[in-house]
């Protein structure tokens, strides 16, 4: 399935038949295929256990694949080149994983990796991005323990935009976040999307298909039980 078929334009993301095995060889995932081009905003809807998040996790090279390919500008990427895939295909769980220490410790926390070092200069435009919501006094100074699910949430968000990604993969980020911090979690989408200079695109599992069509150009269903699944435009 492809996502915008526009003119010529490169596909930026390409996962071509991929499929994952379990150890005892029966598919959980098989022969899915899906093209994300530039500006792509691409909901996947689909039921429970259907394997939204393994092929999520696939594509951002996660997890081993067993069939198929993921190419990246067209280009097959292997097992080298992972960190620099990763810091371009930015994969925000619902769950944030925050370390220890600041909500400032967490945003710069990527940075000390050589493959994002040149980076830095994108805290500024993210830390204005955050001046623009209403967050309590002293929030860059808060303990990541300290905060709430919703904010911890917002926290990952922002710690994966500082790494200017190409293409943000979120598997139901706003899962169990409350109405307005789901609003303002969609906003700093929006907003990043609109500022950034190079384009971006997104993949978005989410459960709530009101969410899919407020913030999706395009929504995709994952069909359930099927083992020669693909993903098809609704
Ligand atoms: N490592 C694994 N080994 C075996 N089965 C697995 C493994 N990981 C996931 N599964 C199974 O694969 C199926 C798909 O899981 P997945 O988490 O991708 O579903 P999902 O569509 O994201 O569901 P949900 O909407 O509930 O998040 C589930 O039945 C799950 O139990």
């Amino acid at each position: 399935m492809s996502g915008k078929t526009d003119g010529d334009q490169e596909c930026l993301l390409e996962a071509r038949s991929i499929g994952r095995q379990t150890s005892a060889g029966e598919w959980l995932i098989h022969q899915l295929s899906l093209q994300v081009f530039p500006g792509d905003r691409i909901a996947i809807v689909g039921p429970t256990g259907s394997g939204k998040s393994l092929f999520l996790r696939s594509l951002a090279m996660l997890d081993e694949i067993q069939e198929g390919e993921i190419l990246f500008h067209n280009q097959h990427v292997n097992e080298k080149e992972t960190p620099a895939y990763r810091s371009q295909v930015v994969y925000l769980q619902q769950r944030p994983v925050l370390v220890e220490g600041t909500v400032e410790t967490n945003l710069k926390f990527a940075l000390q990796f050589q493959i994002n070092q040149e980076k830095a200069a994108n805290v500024a435009s993210i830390l204005e991005l955050l001046s623009s919501f209403e967050k309590p006094e002293g929030f860059l100074n808060r303990q990541s323990s300290a905060l709430s699910g919703g904010e911890g949430q917002i926290v990952a968000l922002l710690r994966a935009l500082i790494l200017a990604p190409q293409i943000l993969l979120m598997d139901e980020p706003t899962s169990g976040l409350d109405p307005q911090t789901t609003r303002q979690f969609e906003q700093i989408i929006h907003k990043w999307l609109e500022t950034s200079n190079k384009t971006p695109a997104f993949v978005w599992i989410t459960h709530d298909h009101s969410q899919a069509e407020r913030v999706a150009s395009q929504i995709m269903t994952f069909p359930a039980g099927t083992l020669e699944a693909v993903l098809t435009s609704e």
